[in-house]
């Protein structure tokens, strides 16, 4: 195998007829990884999975799999010549064939078709059903089948479009580890689409996270929560709120909170107004701490209770506890900061006041400024 990723997109950019939908888009998979493309409705992440796929032609950019050009402009290997496998949102099953038959499919003429379909069947848990017709199956299960089933012709990517949207809650959950379970144990690379943050975490690897046809950040879940580049990840990525601060040397805020050191250098100069970003868990409480807030909202999570919480100038926090000590509303609580991951944006025009987001997401709250 060599070294170079698998999936290549460098400078994708692609649409409808005039209409540009996906701009100047780069990123890289290796083997073995799940990717995923996460952003708010209509941003245009299953356009470009489209073109992966070969559904779409290009406007500029290319395409590569494995070191060979997919796309590039005037140029579309056809679908079914790219490897590339597809699970879609509606499961798009065969309706006259049976489980088994189904996910022989691709591999009808195969002189193994017989043992590659009995081996799929058990990794997806589906041997008892196998002679169930789809209809006869609830929808996890039929997502089950589609998985299999394009699995079994071995492609080199697998393309998921929104593929478990169809189920709720809990389902959705275990459906999501079982299939990165799959995907692992056979060591296939996919691309995952989905405009839930809690199933592209689950899942992948590496996230997109999309903003109107750009790309604002591809990384790893655990940097694009600590350490978003831009303020609009920082909006669509997990909770929080934004307080104004004053940079003291390229590491050290001050803010009402007092002063905060992080692990990252900023390069604006010394005395600069920034906005730094606090999440729920970067809040701690502290009865010994001078720093007092108020309660003034809580919602029990089980485990941990969040809380929002008014400092005495006004400016709105939330706040992450462990939820064995219950606080009552209106009471006052100690608290202090322990965000080892310092992420601030520069304050000019409190650019992420402006971020646009769809409805699909929970806004950051910017405190007033
Ligand atoms: N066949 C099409 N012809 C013209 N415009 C289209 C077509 N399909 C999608 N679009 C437009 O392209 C834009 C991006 O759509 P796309 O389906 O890629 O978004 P998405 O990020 O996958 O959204 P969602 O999460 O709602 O599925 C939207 O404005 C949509 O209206």
């Amino acid at each position: 195998m060599s070294d170079a990723p698998l999936l290549q997109l460098q400078a994708l950019s692609c649409g409808y007829g005039k209409q540009a939908i996906v701009n100047g888009l780069s990123l890289h998979l290796n083997h073995g990884e799940i990717g995923c493309l996460l952003g708010p409705s209509g941003c245009g992440k299953t356009t470009t999975l489209r073109a992966i796929a070969g559904f779409e032609p290009v406007t500029a950019g290319k395409i590569l799999l494995s070191e060979q050009v997919l796309s590039r402009p005037g140029f579309t290997l056809a679908p079914e010549k790219r490897r590339i496998g597809m699970v879609f949102q509606d499961y798009a099953l065969f309706p006259h064939l049976s489980v088994a038959d189904n996910i022989a499919f691709g591999v009808r003429e195969h002189s193994d078709a017989r043992k590659i379909t009995d081996e799929l069947l058990e990794l997806v848990h589906l041997t008892p059903l196998a002679k169930r017709f789809p209809h006869e199956l609830s929808g996890g299960q039929q997502q089950r089948v589609a998985l299999a089933r394009a699995l079994a012709p071995q492609p080199e990517l697998l393309l998921l479009d929104e593929p478990f949207s169809n189920l709720d809650g809990e389902l959705r959950r275990r459906l999501s580890r079982e299939v990165r379970e799959i995907l692992k144990l056979r060591g296939t690379s996919a691309i995952l689409v989905t405009h839930d943050q809690e199933e592209a975490f689950s899942v992948s690897d590496q996230v997109g996270v999309f903003n109107q046809g750009h790309l604002e950040q591809w990384d790893s879940p655990f940097n694009l929560y600590h350490e978003p580049s831009t303020p609009f990840v920082a909006s669509f990525i997990g909770q929080g709120y934004f307080i104004r601060g004053q940079l003291l040397s390229p590491d050290t805020v001050q803010t009402e909170l007092g002063v905060i050191r992080g692990n990252r250098a900023y390069t604006w100069p010394a005395g600069s107004a920034v906005d730094v970003l606090l999440r729920p868990d970067d809040i701690i409480p502290d009865a010994q701490s001078s720093l007092k807030a108020r309660i003034s909202g809580k919602t029990f999570l089980g485990a941990a209770t969040l809380y929002r919480l008014q400092l005495p100038t006004g400016t709105q926090l939330e706040s992450l506890f462990p939820s064995h000590a219950d606080h009552p509303l209106g009471s006052e609580v100690g608290i202090r900061v322990a965000a080892d991951h310092l992420v601030v944006f520069s304050a000019s025009g409190s650019v992420a006041a402006k971020v646009s987001l769809g409805d699909s997401h929970k806004p950051l709250r910017h405190n007033a400024l």
